[in-house]
């Protein structure tokens, strides 16, 4: 550490003790002049080697010298857990935060950030260093466009602030250093050796993958360490812990047994503690648990997914097994990555997955400060198959890194108003230099058989989109160039599709009355709905009798009509466990559902507004929040009003002394269950205001 800035080195020791020097990868960063130029720089190193402390430098470098780094990450729960690091770095008087303005350092999501380049200049042109973690994620089909898109303008508003793009490999490293203006540092260390291999079933002498799974986890309790496992499916992520709970059960002692009990007792505690019994998945789950095995996948309440990861590290569970999303997930200290299916499932039925994918699976395995040695095993059915998988994952070559931009037309449109709307665009050829800018108009210009096309392609990108927003009434040509209408302005504040808010406003434009039940339909139909996925092939007949009892409608029976009657069921008051045993749904995702559609119901509201449309403003008032506290209207003050009462206290409250609980004792109130003293004075409080 002799060669880095001795301010820098004293918050790096305070922070991460445990680094005592820089890896080979780290150094080669770090003597390219790093710390003492200002230039943009893409570093590409491979997984687990230690890309964020790097980053970290570039931002304490900036804020010692006086400004401010914004620090960018993928992922929600990402950012948190970054938030939760670079919180130490306060007690060196560095402020760490999730927005600029109040903050030295700050971790903020791509959308978030896009949202500063688009509505937030002052803010904006004070970040001097930018960190964009996962830089490769801008191949990425729906957030890929927002992060191209972001970069492009930051440059434009800010063009003095440095980038640093924290990536794994690249393969077009070339194109990307030239649109980024920086220079990329490639080094191929990793800190913990890594073993890929292509194993058969045949050659583990199984008959499934499932049954060779368990053969490998044999492996890895001899070796006293964990693994996580990929498939493609929730449904599989279920039936594979299923399938090694039953297998290893024999496998493991006494004092396993125990503290994977108490694991499983935690997981189960989760619906309890939000009123619910436990669901069928949560009873899998815990059932699983108790051998030391569990799934983690978004069915599961964002609880039991943090008790997964934090007993994980722990060290108290022997294995995961979960969807591709956790390649990009959180830091988790597994030795063994077994890769279960090598495909997954698009709208256009199975797809293979690209070798990127592949790698970045395989690269949470050998974590530094945990393990030696790391083993990625992708399991094949056949020699033949594992032959071309091995040639294909394990020595094939990275997919280049390619611009979405226009593959995802939302995102064009949704950045034409974002121009227009900032006054950064006023006019077909404004809006065609800054897509030149882009990442997209970067690689049309620059690929050799898309030159001589690409000014032609990008007019003809514009006309189309124009044409759409004009026709829908979200910008106006005058005589001073193209200008948001007021749903424009509405559509560039949000950071909802362009698709939800036409849809909004088209189901709004037919509507004579307020029916809760058709909103919802109609929000669930929209992008920004996270959608509550059936289970496995039960029937769908009760979700379609209840659509036809609600007077709705529906041709196919899909996720959008398990998200509807589930919703319909959370506004009155049915729990997790009541809802999946009527539809056979992931009912845990409900409450997150429901606050998104909380949300998207305020946004209804505004476009009411943005109509001058004032009938229904109240309607959506109280739909958005029966929404958010899962309530029927007449307990609605009293959820709002009183913290942390929850909907069941306060339906008990309501049942045991009626609506008007002014004469009610604090003593009394103390006789329904889970109300203590706090609370009673609390809705004492609250009643005699
Ligand atoms: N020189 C070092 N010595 C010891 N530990 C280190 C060193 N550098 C980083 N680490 C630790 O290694 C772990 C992995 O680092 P980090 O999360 O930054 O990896 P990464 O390169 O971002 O990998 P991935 O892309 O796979 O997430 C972290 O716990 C980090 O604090």
């Amino acid at each position: 550490m002799e060669n880095i800035p001795s301010d820098i080195k004293e918050i790096i020791n305070d922070a991460y003790p445990y680094i005592k020097e820089f890896n080979p990868a780290q150094k080669a960063v770090i003597e390219s002049g790093y710390l003492e130029n200002n230039e943009n720089y893409i570093i590409c190193i491979p997984t687990a080697s230690g890309k964020t402390v790097l980053g970290v430098m570039a931002a304490l470098q900036t804020i010692l010298d006086g400004g401010k780094a914004v620090y960018l990450a993928p992922l929600l729960s990402i950012q948190n857990e970054k938030v939760k690091e670079f919180k130490k770095f306060e007690e060196n008087d560095i402020s760490v935060g999730k927005y600029p303005s109040n903050c030295d350092l700050s971790v903020m999501v791509f959308e978030s950030f896009d949202r500063l380049t688009r509505l937030s200049w002052n803010h904006l042109r004070e970040v001097d260093t930018l960190i964009i973690d996962e830089f490769h994620m801008i191949g990425e089909f729906t957030r890929g466009p927002t992060l191209e898109a972001a970069i492009t303008r930051a440059k434009i508003i800010n063009p003095s602030m440095r980038i640093i793009s924290l990536s794994a490999t690249l393969k077009n490293i070339e194109e990307i250093e030239e649109w980024m203006d920086g220079t990329c540092i490639e080094h191929d260390y990793r800190p913990i050796p890594l073993n890929k291999e292509v194993l058969d079933i045949e050659m583990l002498g199984t008959k499934n993958k499932n049954d060779a799974i368990v053969k490998i986890l044999d492996k890895v309790i001899s070796d006293d360490a964990q693994a996580l496992s990929f498939v493609s499916t929730r449904r599989f992520t279920e039936s594979l812990a299923t399938h090694i709970a039953k297998k290893i059960s024999k496998k493991i002692t006494k004092e396993q047994r125990e503290t994977f009990k108490e694991v499983s007792e935690k997981l189960l505690e989760v619906p309890k503690k939000k009123g619910s019994l436990a669901t069928s998945t949560c009873l899998k789950l815990a059932e699983c648990a108790e051998k030391g095995v569990v799934f983690h996948h978004a069915g599961l309440f964002n609880e039991q997914k943090e008790i997964i990861e934090d007993e994980f590290r722990k060290g108290n569970i022997l294995m995961i097994t979960a969807t591709p999303s956790l390649m990009y997930g959180v830091n988790l200290p597994s030795k063994y990555v077994i890769i279960r299916d090598y495909t997954r499932w698009t709208s256009n039925g199975p797809q293979s997955i690209p070798v990127f994918d592949y790698e970045q699976m395989s690269g949470r395995a050998g974590r530094p400060q945990f393990d030696s040695v790391g083993y990625s095993y992708l399991i094949a059915k056949t020699f033949d198959e594992a032959y071309d998988l091995q040639e294909r994952y394990v020595e094939g070559d990275i997919e280049t890194t390619n611009s979405k931009l226009v593959d995802n037309k939302d995102a064009v449109y949704k950045q034409i108003i974002a121009q227009i709307d900032s006054g950064l665009s006023k006019d077909i050829n404004d809006l065609k230099e800054f897509f030149e800018k882009t990442f997209y108009g970067f690689q049309m210009q620059n690929n050799p058989s898309m030159s001589l096309f690409a000014a032609d392609s990008i007019q003809w990108e514009l006309e189309s989109s124009l044409e759409f927003l004009l026709k829908n009434d979200i910008i106006n040509a005058t005589p001073g160039g193209f200008r948001t209408t007021e749903f424009g302005k509405l559509i560039a504040r949000s950071d909802y599709a362009v698709k939800t808010a036409v849809k909004i406003r088209e189901y709004l434009s037919h509507i004579d009355s307020f029916n809760d039940s058709e909103l919802i339909y109609a929000l669930s139909q929209t992008p920004d709905m996270p959608l509550i996925s059936f289970k496995g092939r039960k029937s769908k007949d009760p979700t379609r009798e209840k659509l036809s009892k609600e007077g709705l409608f529906a041709v196919n029976i899909g996720n959008e009509e398990a998200t509807t009657v589930s919703l319909i069921e959370w506004i009155n008051e049915r729990t997790e466990y009541e809802i999946e045993v009527a539809y056979h749904v992931y009912s845990a995702s409900t409450r997150r559902s429901a606050y998104e559609a909380s949300r998207l119901v305020k946004f209804v509201k505004e476009t009411l507004e943005v109509l001058e449309d004032y009938r229904f403003l109240k309607d959506c008032d109280y739909l958005s929040a029966r929404l958010y506290y899962g309530v029927k209207e007449d307990i609605i003050p009293l959820v709002v009003g009183v913290k942390r009462l929850g909907r069941k206290r306060a339906r008990d409250l309501v049942k045991t002394f009626g609506n008007d609980l002014t004469s009610v004792s604090e003593k009394e109130l103390q006789k329904i269950d889970g109300i203590g003293p706090k609370l009673a004075a609390n809705i004492k409080k609250f009643v005699e205001n």
